[in-house]
């Protein structure tokens, strides 16, 4: 797709003064770890549609200019009209200087226009210098907590407190970007002393670390989120990361995949929330059991210190083929916008907590403790418990360094699913799995009927296999199997399919297979089913 982009390069040159609009501030970061270069952050209009775009300066050498030493310069893309160009300002105080076009995306055809991955970046486009406007806007379009939640719950079960510790996260995390937007149109309009006083105080980012066993919900709440702020959202694995200059799959192809997830448009990205899984696998404690291969997970974590925190991270472009080329141009991606959350199993974290607390002193005292060791049931309760309590020294000790904590300033324990939850996970978000599968087969003409016991029982085989939510689906499968293969091949009238039926001898018991969900074809059955489960 990018390759399309620039094909067109030098395609037409307007001398056009580059037009600040509303900010520019000019800092210095290192770009690859090892240079240092000067930037200019601008706002500009868009020669081809005038809409406002942010661009970024750097007197980084690109290949598009032969690598000439010392220019400001930069590659953009205009998110309204997806039109790229190449900026070179003549003069940097005020900063003027002319655009290249070099092409345009083909919009729909490439799927580029295919959504708009940036709700939340609506705000920052129309913004016109009115700063009531502005904070009118962020009133209107950023969802409340309540909001956040209230959607969460839609999809999510049980987890309150981790539902409302991330919905204040996530609007506060998308309030403290429209800050700094809010900020520069305050002081371009020369507001009052009291707002200029504000305008020094800079809000930290706040990244998260999701602590709860598998199947807990996870991944879920932050693809959920995501979908709620609607921003490009990536899942990257921990443990397939490596450290620099290892061969394995680097820090930066994160980002590269969210760019690729905001259809390549800078800023939508630079908005965007990165997911790190699996993140309990790169503790030190993990090096030697789970990494299986020559990197440290220190090493890991070191090398995810810079983009967590906050740095301007270069993604070489593709080539033809869609392939990365480090020596070609690239797109700079800020990411101190860009919010981080980790997730993670932490198993046994619980006994770590517990021993810090030194248990007598948590109030549970010797009876939890023996609990602890008699009742797997009580376990898992004690457990949440401890882990809502849980603290940076806690994740010290179980082997993440102490810088890498540092960059989350919010823990959240999340709890594993009790049998009451499993059963609501199976039928009562918007894409329940019950609800999937009974679409499915009404897609065949086919009613397919879970019995509350079997609902139960499905429940039970699940906590059994200690895999939480995410074992509800291969037991689903198992039992549906054969109803999904016999089914398409009753078309003829005669020996039509009228319903499926689990029940509790579909399940069997707990550690025992039953006979699978039963295939009902007499028009009436299910009725007499119903009418004698009823009575
Ligand atoms: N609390 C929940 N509410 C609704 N569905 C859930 C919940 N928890 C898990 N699920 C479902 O279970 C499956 C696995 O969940 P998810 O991937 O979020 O787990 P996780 O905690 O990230 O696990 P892991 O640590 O193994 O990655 C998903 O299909 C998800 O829809």
């Amino acid at each position: 797709m990018l390759s399309s982009l620039f094909r067109l390069t030098s395609l037409r040159s307007r001398k056009t003064p580059v037009g600040i609009t509303s900010s520019w501030s000019i800092f210095r970061q290192k770009w690859n770890g090892t240079e240092e270069y000067d930037h200019i952050r601008a706002e500009v209009n868009c020669p081809r549609c005038s809409n406002q775009m942010p661009v970024l300066f750097s007197n980084r050498p690109l290949s598009i200019t032969a690598r000439e030493p010392g220019l400001f310069q930069a590659l953009n893309l205009c998110r309204n009209c997806k039109t790229a160009f190449y900026f070179r300002p003549f003069k940097l105080v005020p900063l003027q200087g002319s655009f290249v076009e070099l092409g345009r995306i083909k919009g729909d055809a490439e799927g580029i226009s295919r959504k708009d991955p940036g709700g939340i970046r609506k705000l920052n486009d129309d913004c016109d210098g009115d700063k009531d406007d502005v904070s009118g806007r962020l009133e209107r379009e950023l969802p409340t907590p309540k909001e956040i939640y209230g959607r969460l719950d839609e999809f999510v079960i049980g987890q309150q407190k981790a539902k409302k510790v991330l919905s204040v996260a996530v609007y506060n995390h998308y309030k403290r970007i429209y800050h700094s937007s809010e900020k520069n149109e305050a002081s371009e309009l020369g507001d009052n002393d009291e707002h200029v006083a504000n305008d020094f105080v800079e809000l930290d980012k706040s990244n998260v670390l999701l602590i709860g066993p598998t199947g807990s919900g996870k991944t879920l709440l932050a693809k959920t989120l995501a979908r709620i702020v609607n921003v490009p959202f990536v899942i990257a694995d921990a443990t397939s990361l490596t450290q620099a200059g290892y061969v394995g799959e680097d820090v930066e192809s994160i980002l590269y995949k969210l760019l690729v997830e905001a259809k390549f448009d800078v800023e939508a990205a630079q908005h965007g929330i990165v997911y790190i899984d699996e993140v309990d696998k790169i503790t030190k404690k993990a090096e030697s059991s789970n990494m299986g291969r020559d990197v440290s997970g220190e090493g890991v974590q070191q090398a995810l210190l810079k983009m967590l925190e906050g740095t301007i991270v270069n993604i070489p472009m593709p080539d033809k083929g869609a392939r990365r080329n480090p020596h070609g141009d690239s797109f700079q991606i800020d990411t101190k916008d860009i919010l981080f959350i980790c997730g993670g199993a932490f198993n046994d974290l619980e006994k770590t907590i517990s021993e810090r607390r030194q248990d007598s002193s948590i109030g549970f005292g010797a009876p939890v403790r023996e609990n602890m060791r008699t009742s797997p049931l009580i376990t898992a309760a004690v457990a949440s418990s401890l882990l809502e309590s849980v603290e940076s020294d806690d994740l010290i000790a179980y082997g993440l360094i102490p810088e890498f904590i540092g960059r989350f300033p919010i823990l959240v324990g999340l709890s594993a699913l009790d049998e009451d939850q499993l059963v609501e996970v199976l039928m009562k978000p918007k894409n329940a799995l019950g609800k999937q599968y009974k679409k499915m087969f009404n897609m065949n003409g086919v009613k397919l009927y879970f019995t509350e016991t079997a609902l139960r029982l499905i429940s039970k085989k699940a906590m059994a296999k200690n895999t939480g939510a995410r074992g509800l689906r291969a037991i689903l499968e198992s039992i549906l199997t054969e109803a999904m293969f016999e089914i398409p091949n009753t078309k003829m009238e005669s020996h039509r399919v009228n319903a499926v039926l689990v029940d509790e001898e579909a399940l069997g018991s707990v550690d025992e297979r039953g006979c699978g969900a039963k295939i009902l074809y007499a028009e009436d059955e299910m009725d007499r089913f119903l009418a004698k489960e009823k009575h």
